[in-house]
C-alpha cells in the first residue's frame, strides 16, 4: 500500500531545546494513525512540520510523496485538511459565512457547508457568530472547515479535547465513516481511550522520541499479563492465570455455580504507555 506520510530522521530544535528528536514513521493510505503522548511531548510540533507550518531542523518528511518544504505552493496542499487550534476564523462573521469563504477559496459548492455542519452536529447553529461560540463549538467549526473540501488526508490535533461525551461519540462516528470512504487520518491525542477506539496503529511519543509503534491490539497482547479475574456469587474476586491450573479452578467454580463474571486482564494503552515510558499521562 502506498504511504500518505513518510518521516525520516525528523527533528525539531527550538534553540537548544529538542522538541522532536530523530523520529521515523510512515502512515499508509487509508489508515487512522494515532500520535500519542502527554502534554509537551512534541505532537503539535510534528503536525506543524507535516503540514508545512514549521520547518524541520534535521531530517525529511513527505506527504503524498512530496517534500513538506514544498507543500506551500503545491497541489498536494489541496489534498489534505488540518485541524489545529490556530483558528483563522473571522469572529464577527457567522459559522456559515466563515465556511462560505472557504468554499469560495476551494471552489466548492455552497451545499458542502450543510454536509460539513451535519458532520459536526452544528447545522442548527450555522447563523451564530464565531465570537459567540463555546470552546467545543469552535473546535467543531474548525473540524467542519478541515473536512469541507473532502481531503484525502486529515491532520487532527487533539480533535475532541474540548468536546462533551455526546459530541465526542458523534465525531468518532463521523471520522470512522470518512475513513471508510478512503480518508487517511493522522491524529494526535493524549486520550488513550480515543486512540484505542479509532486508530489502526499508534506511536507513543515521549519527550520528543517515539518509544513504541504498533496496532493497539498487538500492544495489548504483547503487554498482557495472562491473568483472568472472576467475580463470585459472594462478591469475592479471584484472579487466576491462563494455564491448566487456572482452567481447573474456573471449572470448579462453574460446577459449583459460583461464577458471576469473568474479565481478561488486558492492559489499556494508558497502562502500556506508563510502563514503557515510566511517566504519567497529563
Ligand atoms: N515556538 C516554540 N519555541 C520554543 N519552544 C517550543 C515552541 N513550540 C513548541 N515548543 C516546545 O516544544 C515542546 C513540544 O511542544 P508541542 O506543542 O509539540 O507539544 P504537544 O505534545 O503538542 O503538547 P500539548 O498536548 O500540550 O499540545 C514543548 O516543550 C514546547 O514548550
Amino acid at each position: 500500500m502506498e504511504n500518505a506520510i513518510e518521516v525520516k530522521g525528523l527533528a525539531k530544535y527550538f534553540s537548544n531545546f529538542r522538541a522532536v528528536e530523530s523520529i521515523d514513521f510512515h502512515v499508509k493510505k487509508g489508515e487512522i494513525f494515532g500520535f500519542l503522548g502527554p502534554s509537551g511531548s512534541g505532537k503539535t510540533t510534528t503536525i506543524k512540520i507535516l503540514t508545512g507550518q514549521l520547518d524541520p531542523t534535521v531530517g525529511e518528511a513527505f506527504v503524498f510523496g512530496e517534500k513538506v518544504s514544498k507543500l506551500k505552493n503545491s497541489n498536494a496542499r489541496k489534498r489534505f485538511g488540518v485541524l489545529t487550534d490556530n483558528s483563522g476564523l473571522y469572529v464577527r462573521l457567522s459559522i456559515f459565512d466563515n465556511l462560505k469563504l472557504y468554499c469560495q477559496l476551494y471552489d466548492l459548492p455552497i451545499s458542502k457547508i450543510d454536509e460539513a455542519l451535519g458532520f459536526v452536529n452544528l447545522k442548527e447553529a450555522s447563523k451564530k457568530k464565531v465570537s459567540e461560540l463555546s470552546k467545543g463549538m469552535m473546535q467543531r467549526v474548525l473540524l467542519a472547515r478541515a473536512i469541507l473540501h473532502e481531503p484525502e488526508l486529515l491532520f487532527l490535533d487533539e480533535p475532541t479535547s474540548a468536546l462533551d461525551p455526546v459530541n465526542t461519540l458523534h465525531i468518532y462516528e463521523g471520522l470512522r465513516a470518512l475513513n471508510k470512504k478512503g480518508t487517511t487520518i493522522f491524529l494526535t491525542t493524549h486520550d488513550m481511550h480515543e486512540a484505542d477506539t479509532l486508530c489502526d496503529r499508534v506511536a507513543f511519543l515521549n519527550k520528543g522520541k517515539i518509544q513504541l509503534m504498533d496496532e493497539p491490539r498487538n500492544l495489548k497482547k504483547q503487554y498482557a499479563d495472562s491473568t483472568i479475574t472472576m467475580e463470585l456469587t459472594n462478591d469475592e474476586q479471584v484472579t487466576i492465570r491462563k494455564d491448566a491450573a487456572g482452567a481447573e479452578a474456573m471449572y470448579q467454580l462453574m460446577m459449583e455455580n459460583r461464577l458471576v463474571t469473568v474479565h481478561s486482564n488486558e492492559p489499556t494503552l494508558g497502562d502500556i504507555f506508563v510502563r514503557v515510558t515510566g511517566g504519567e499521562l497529563v
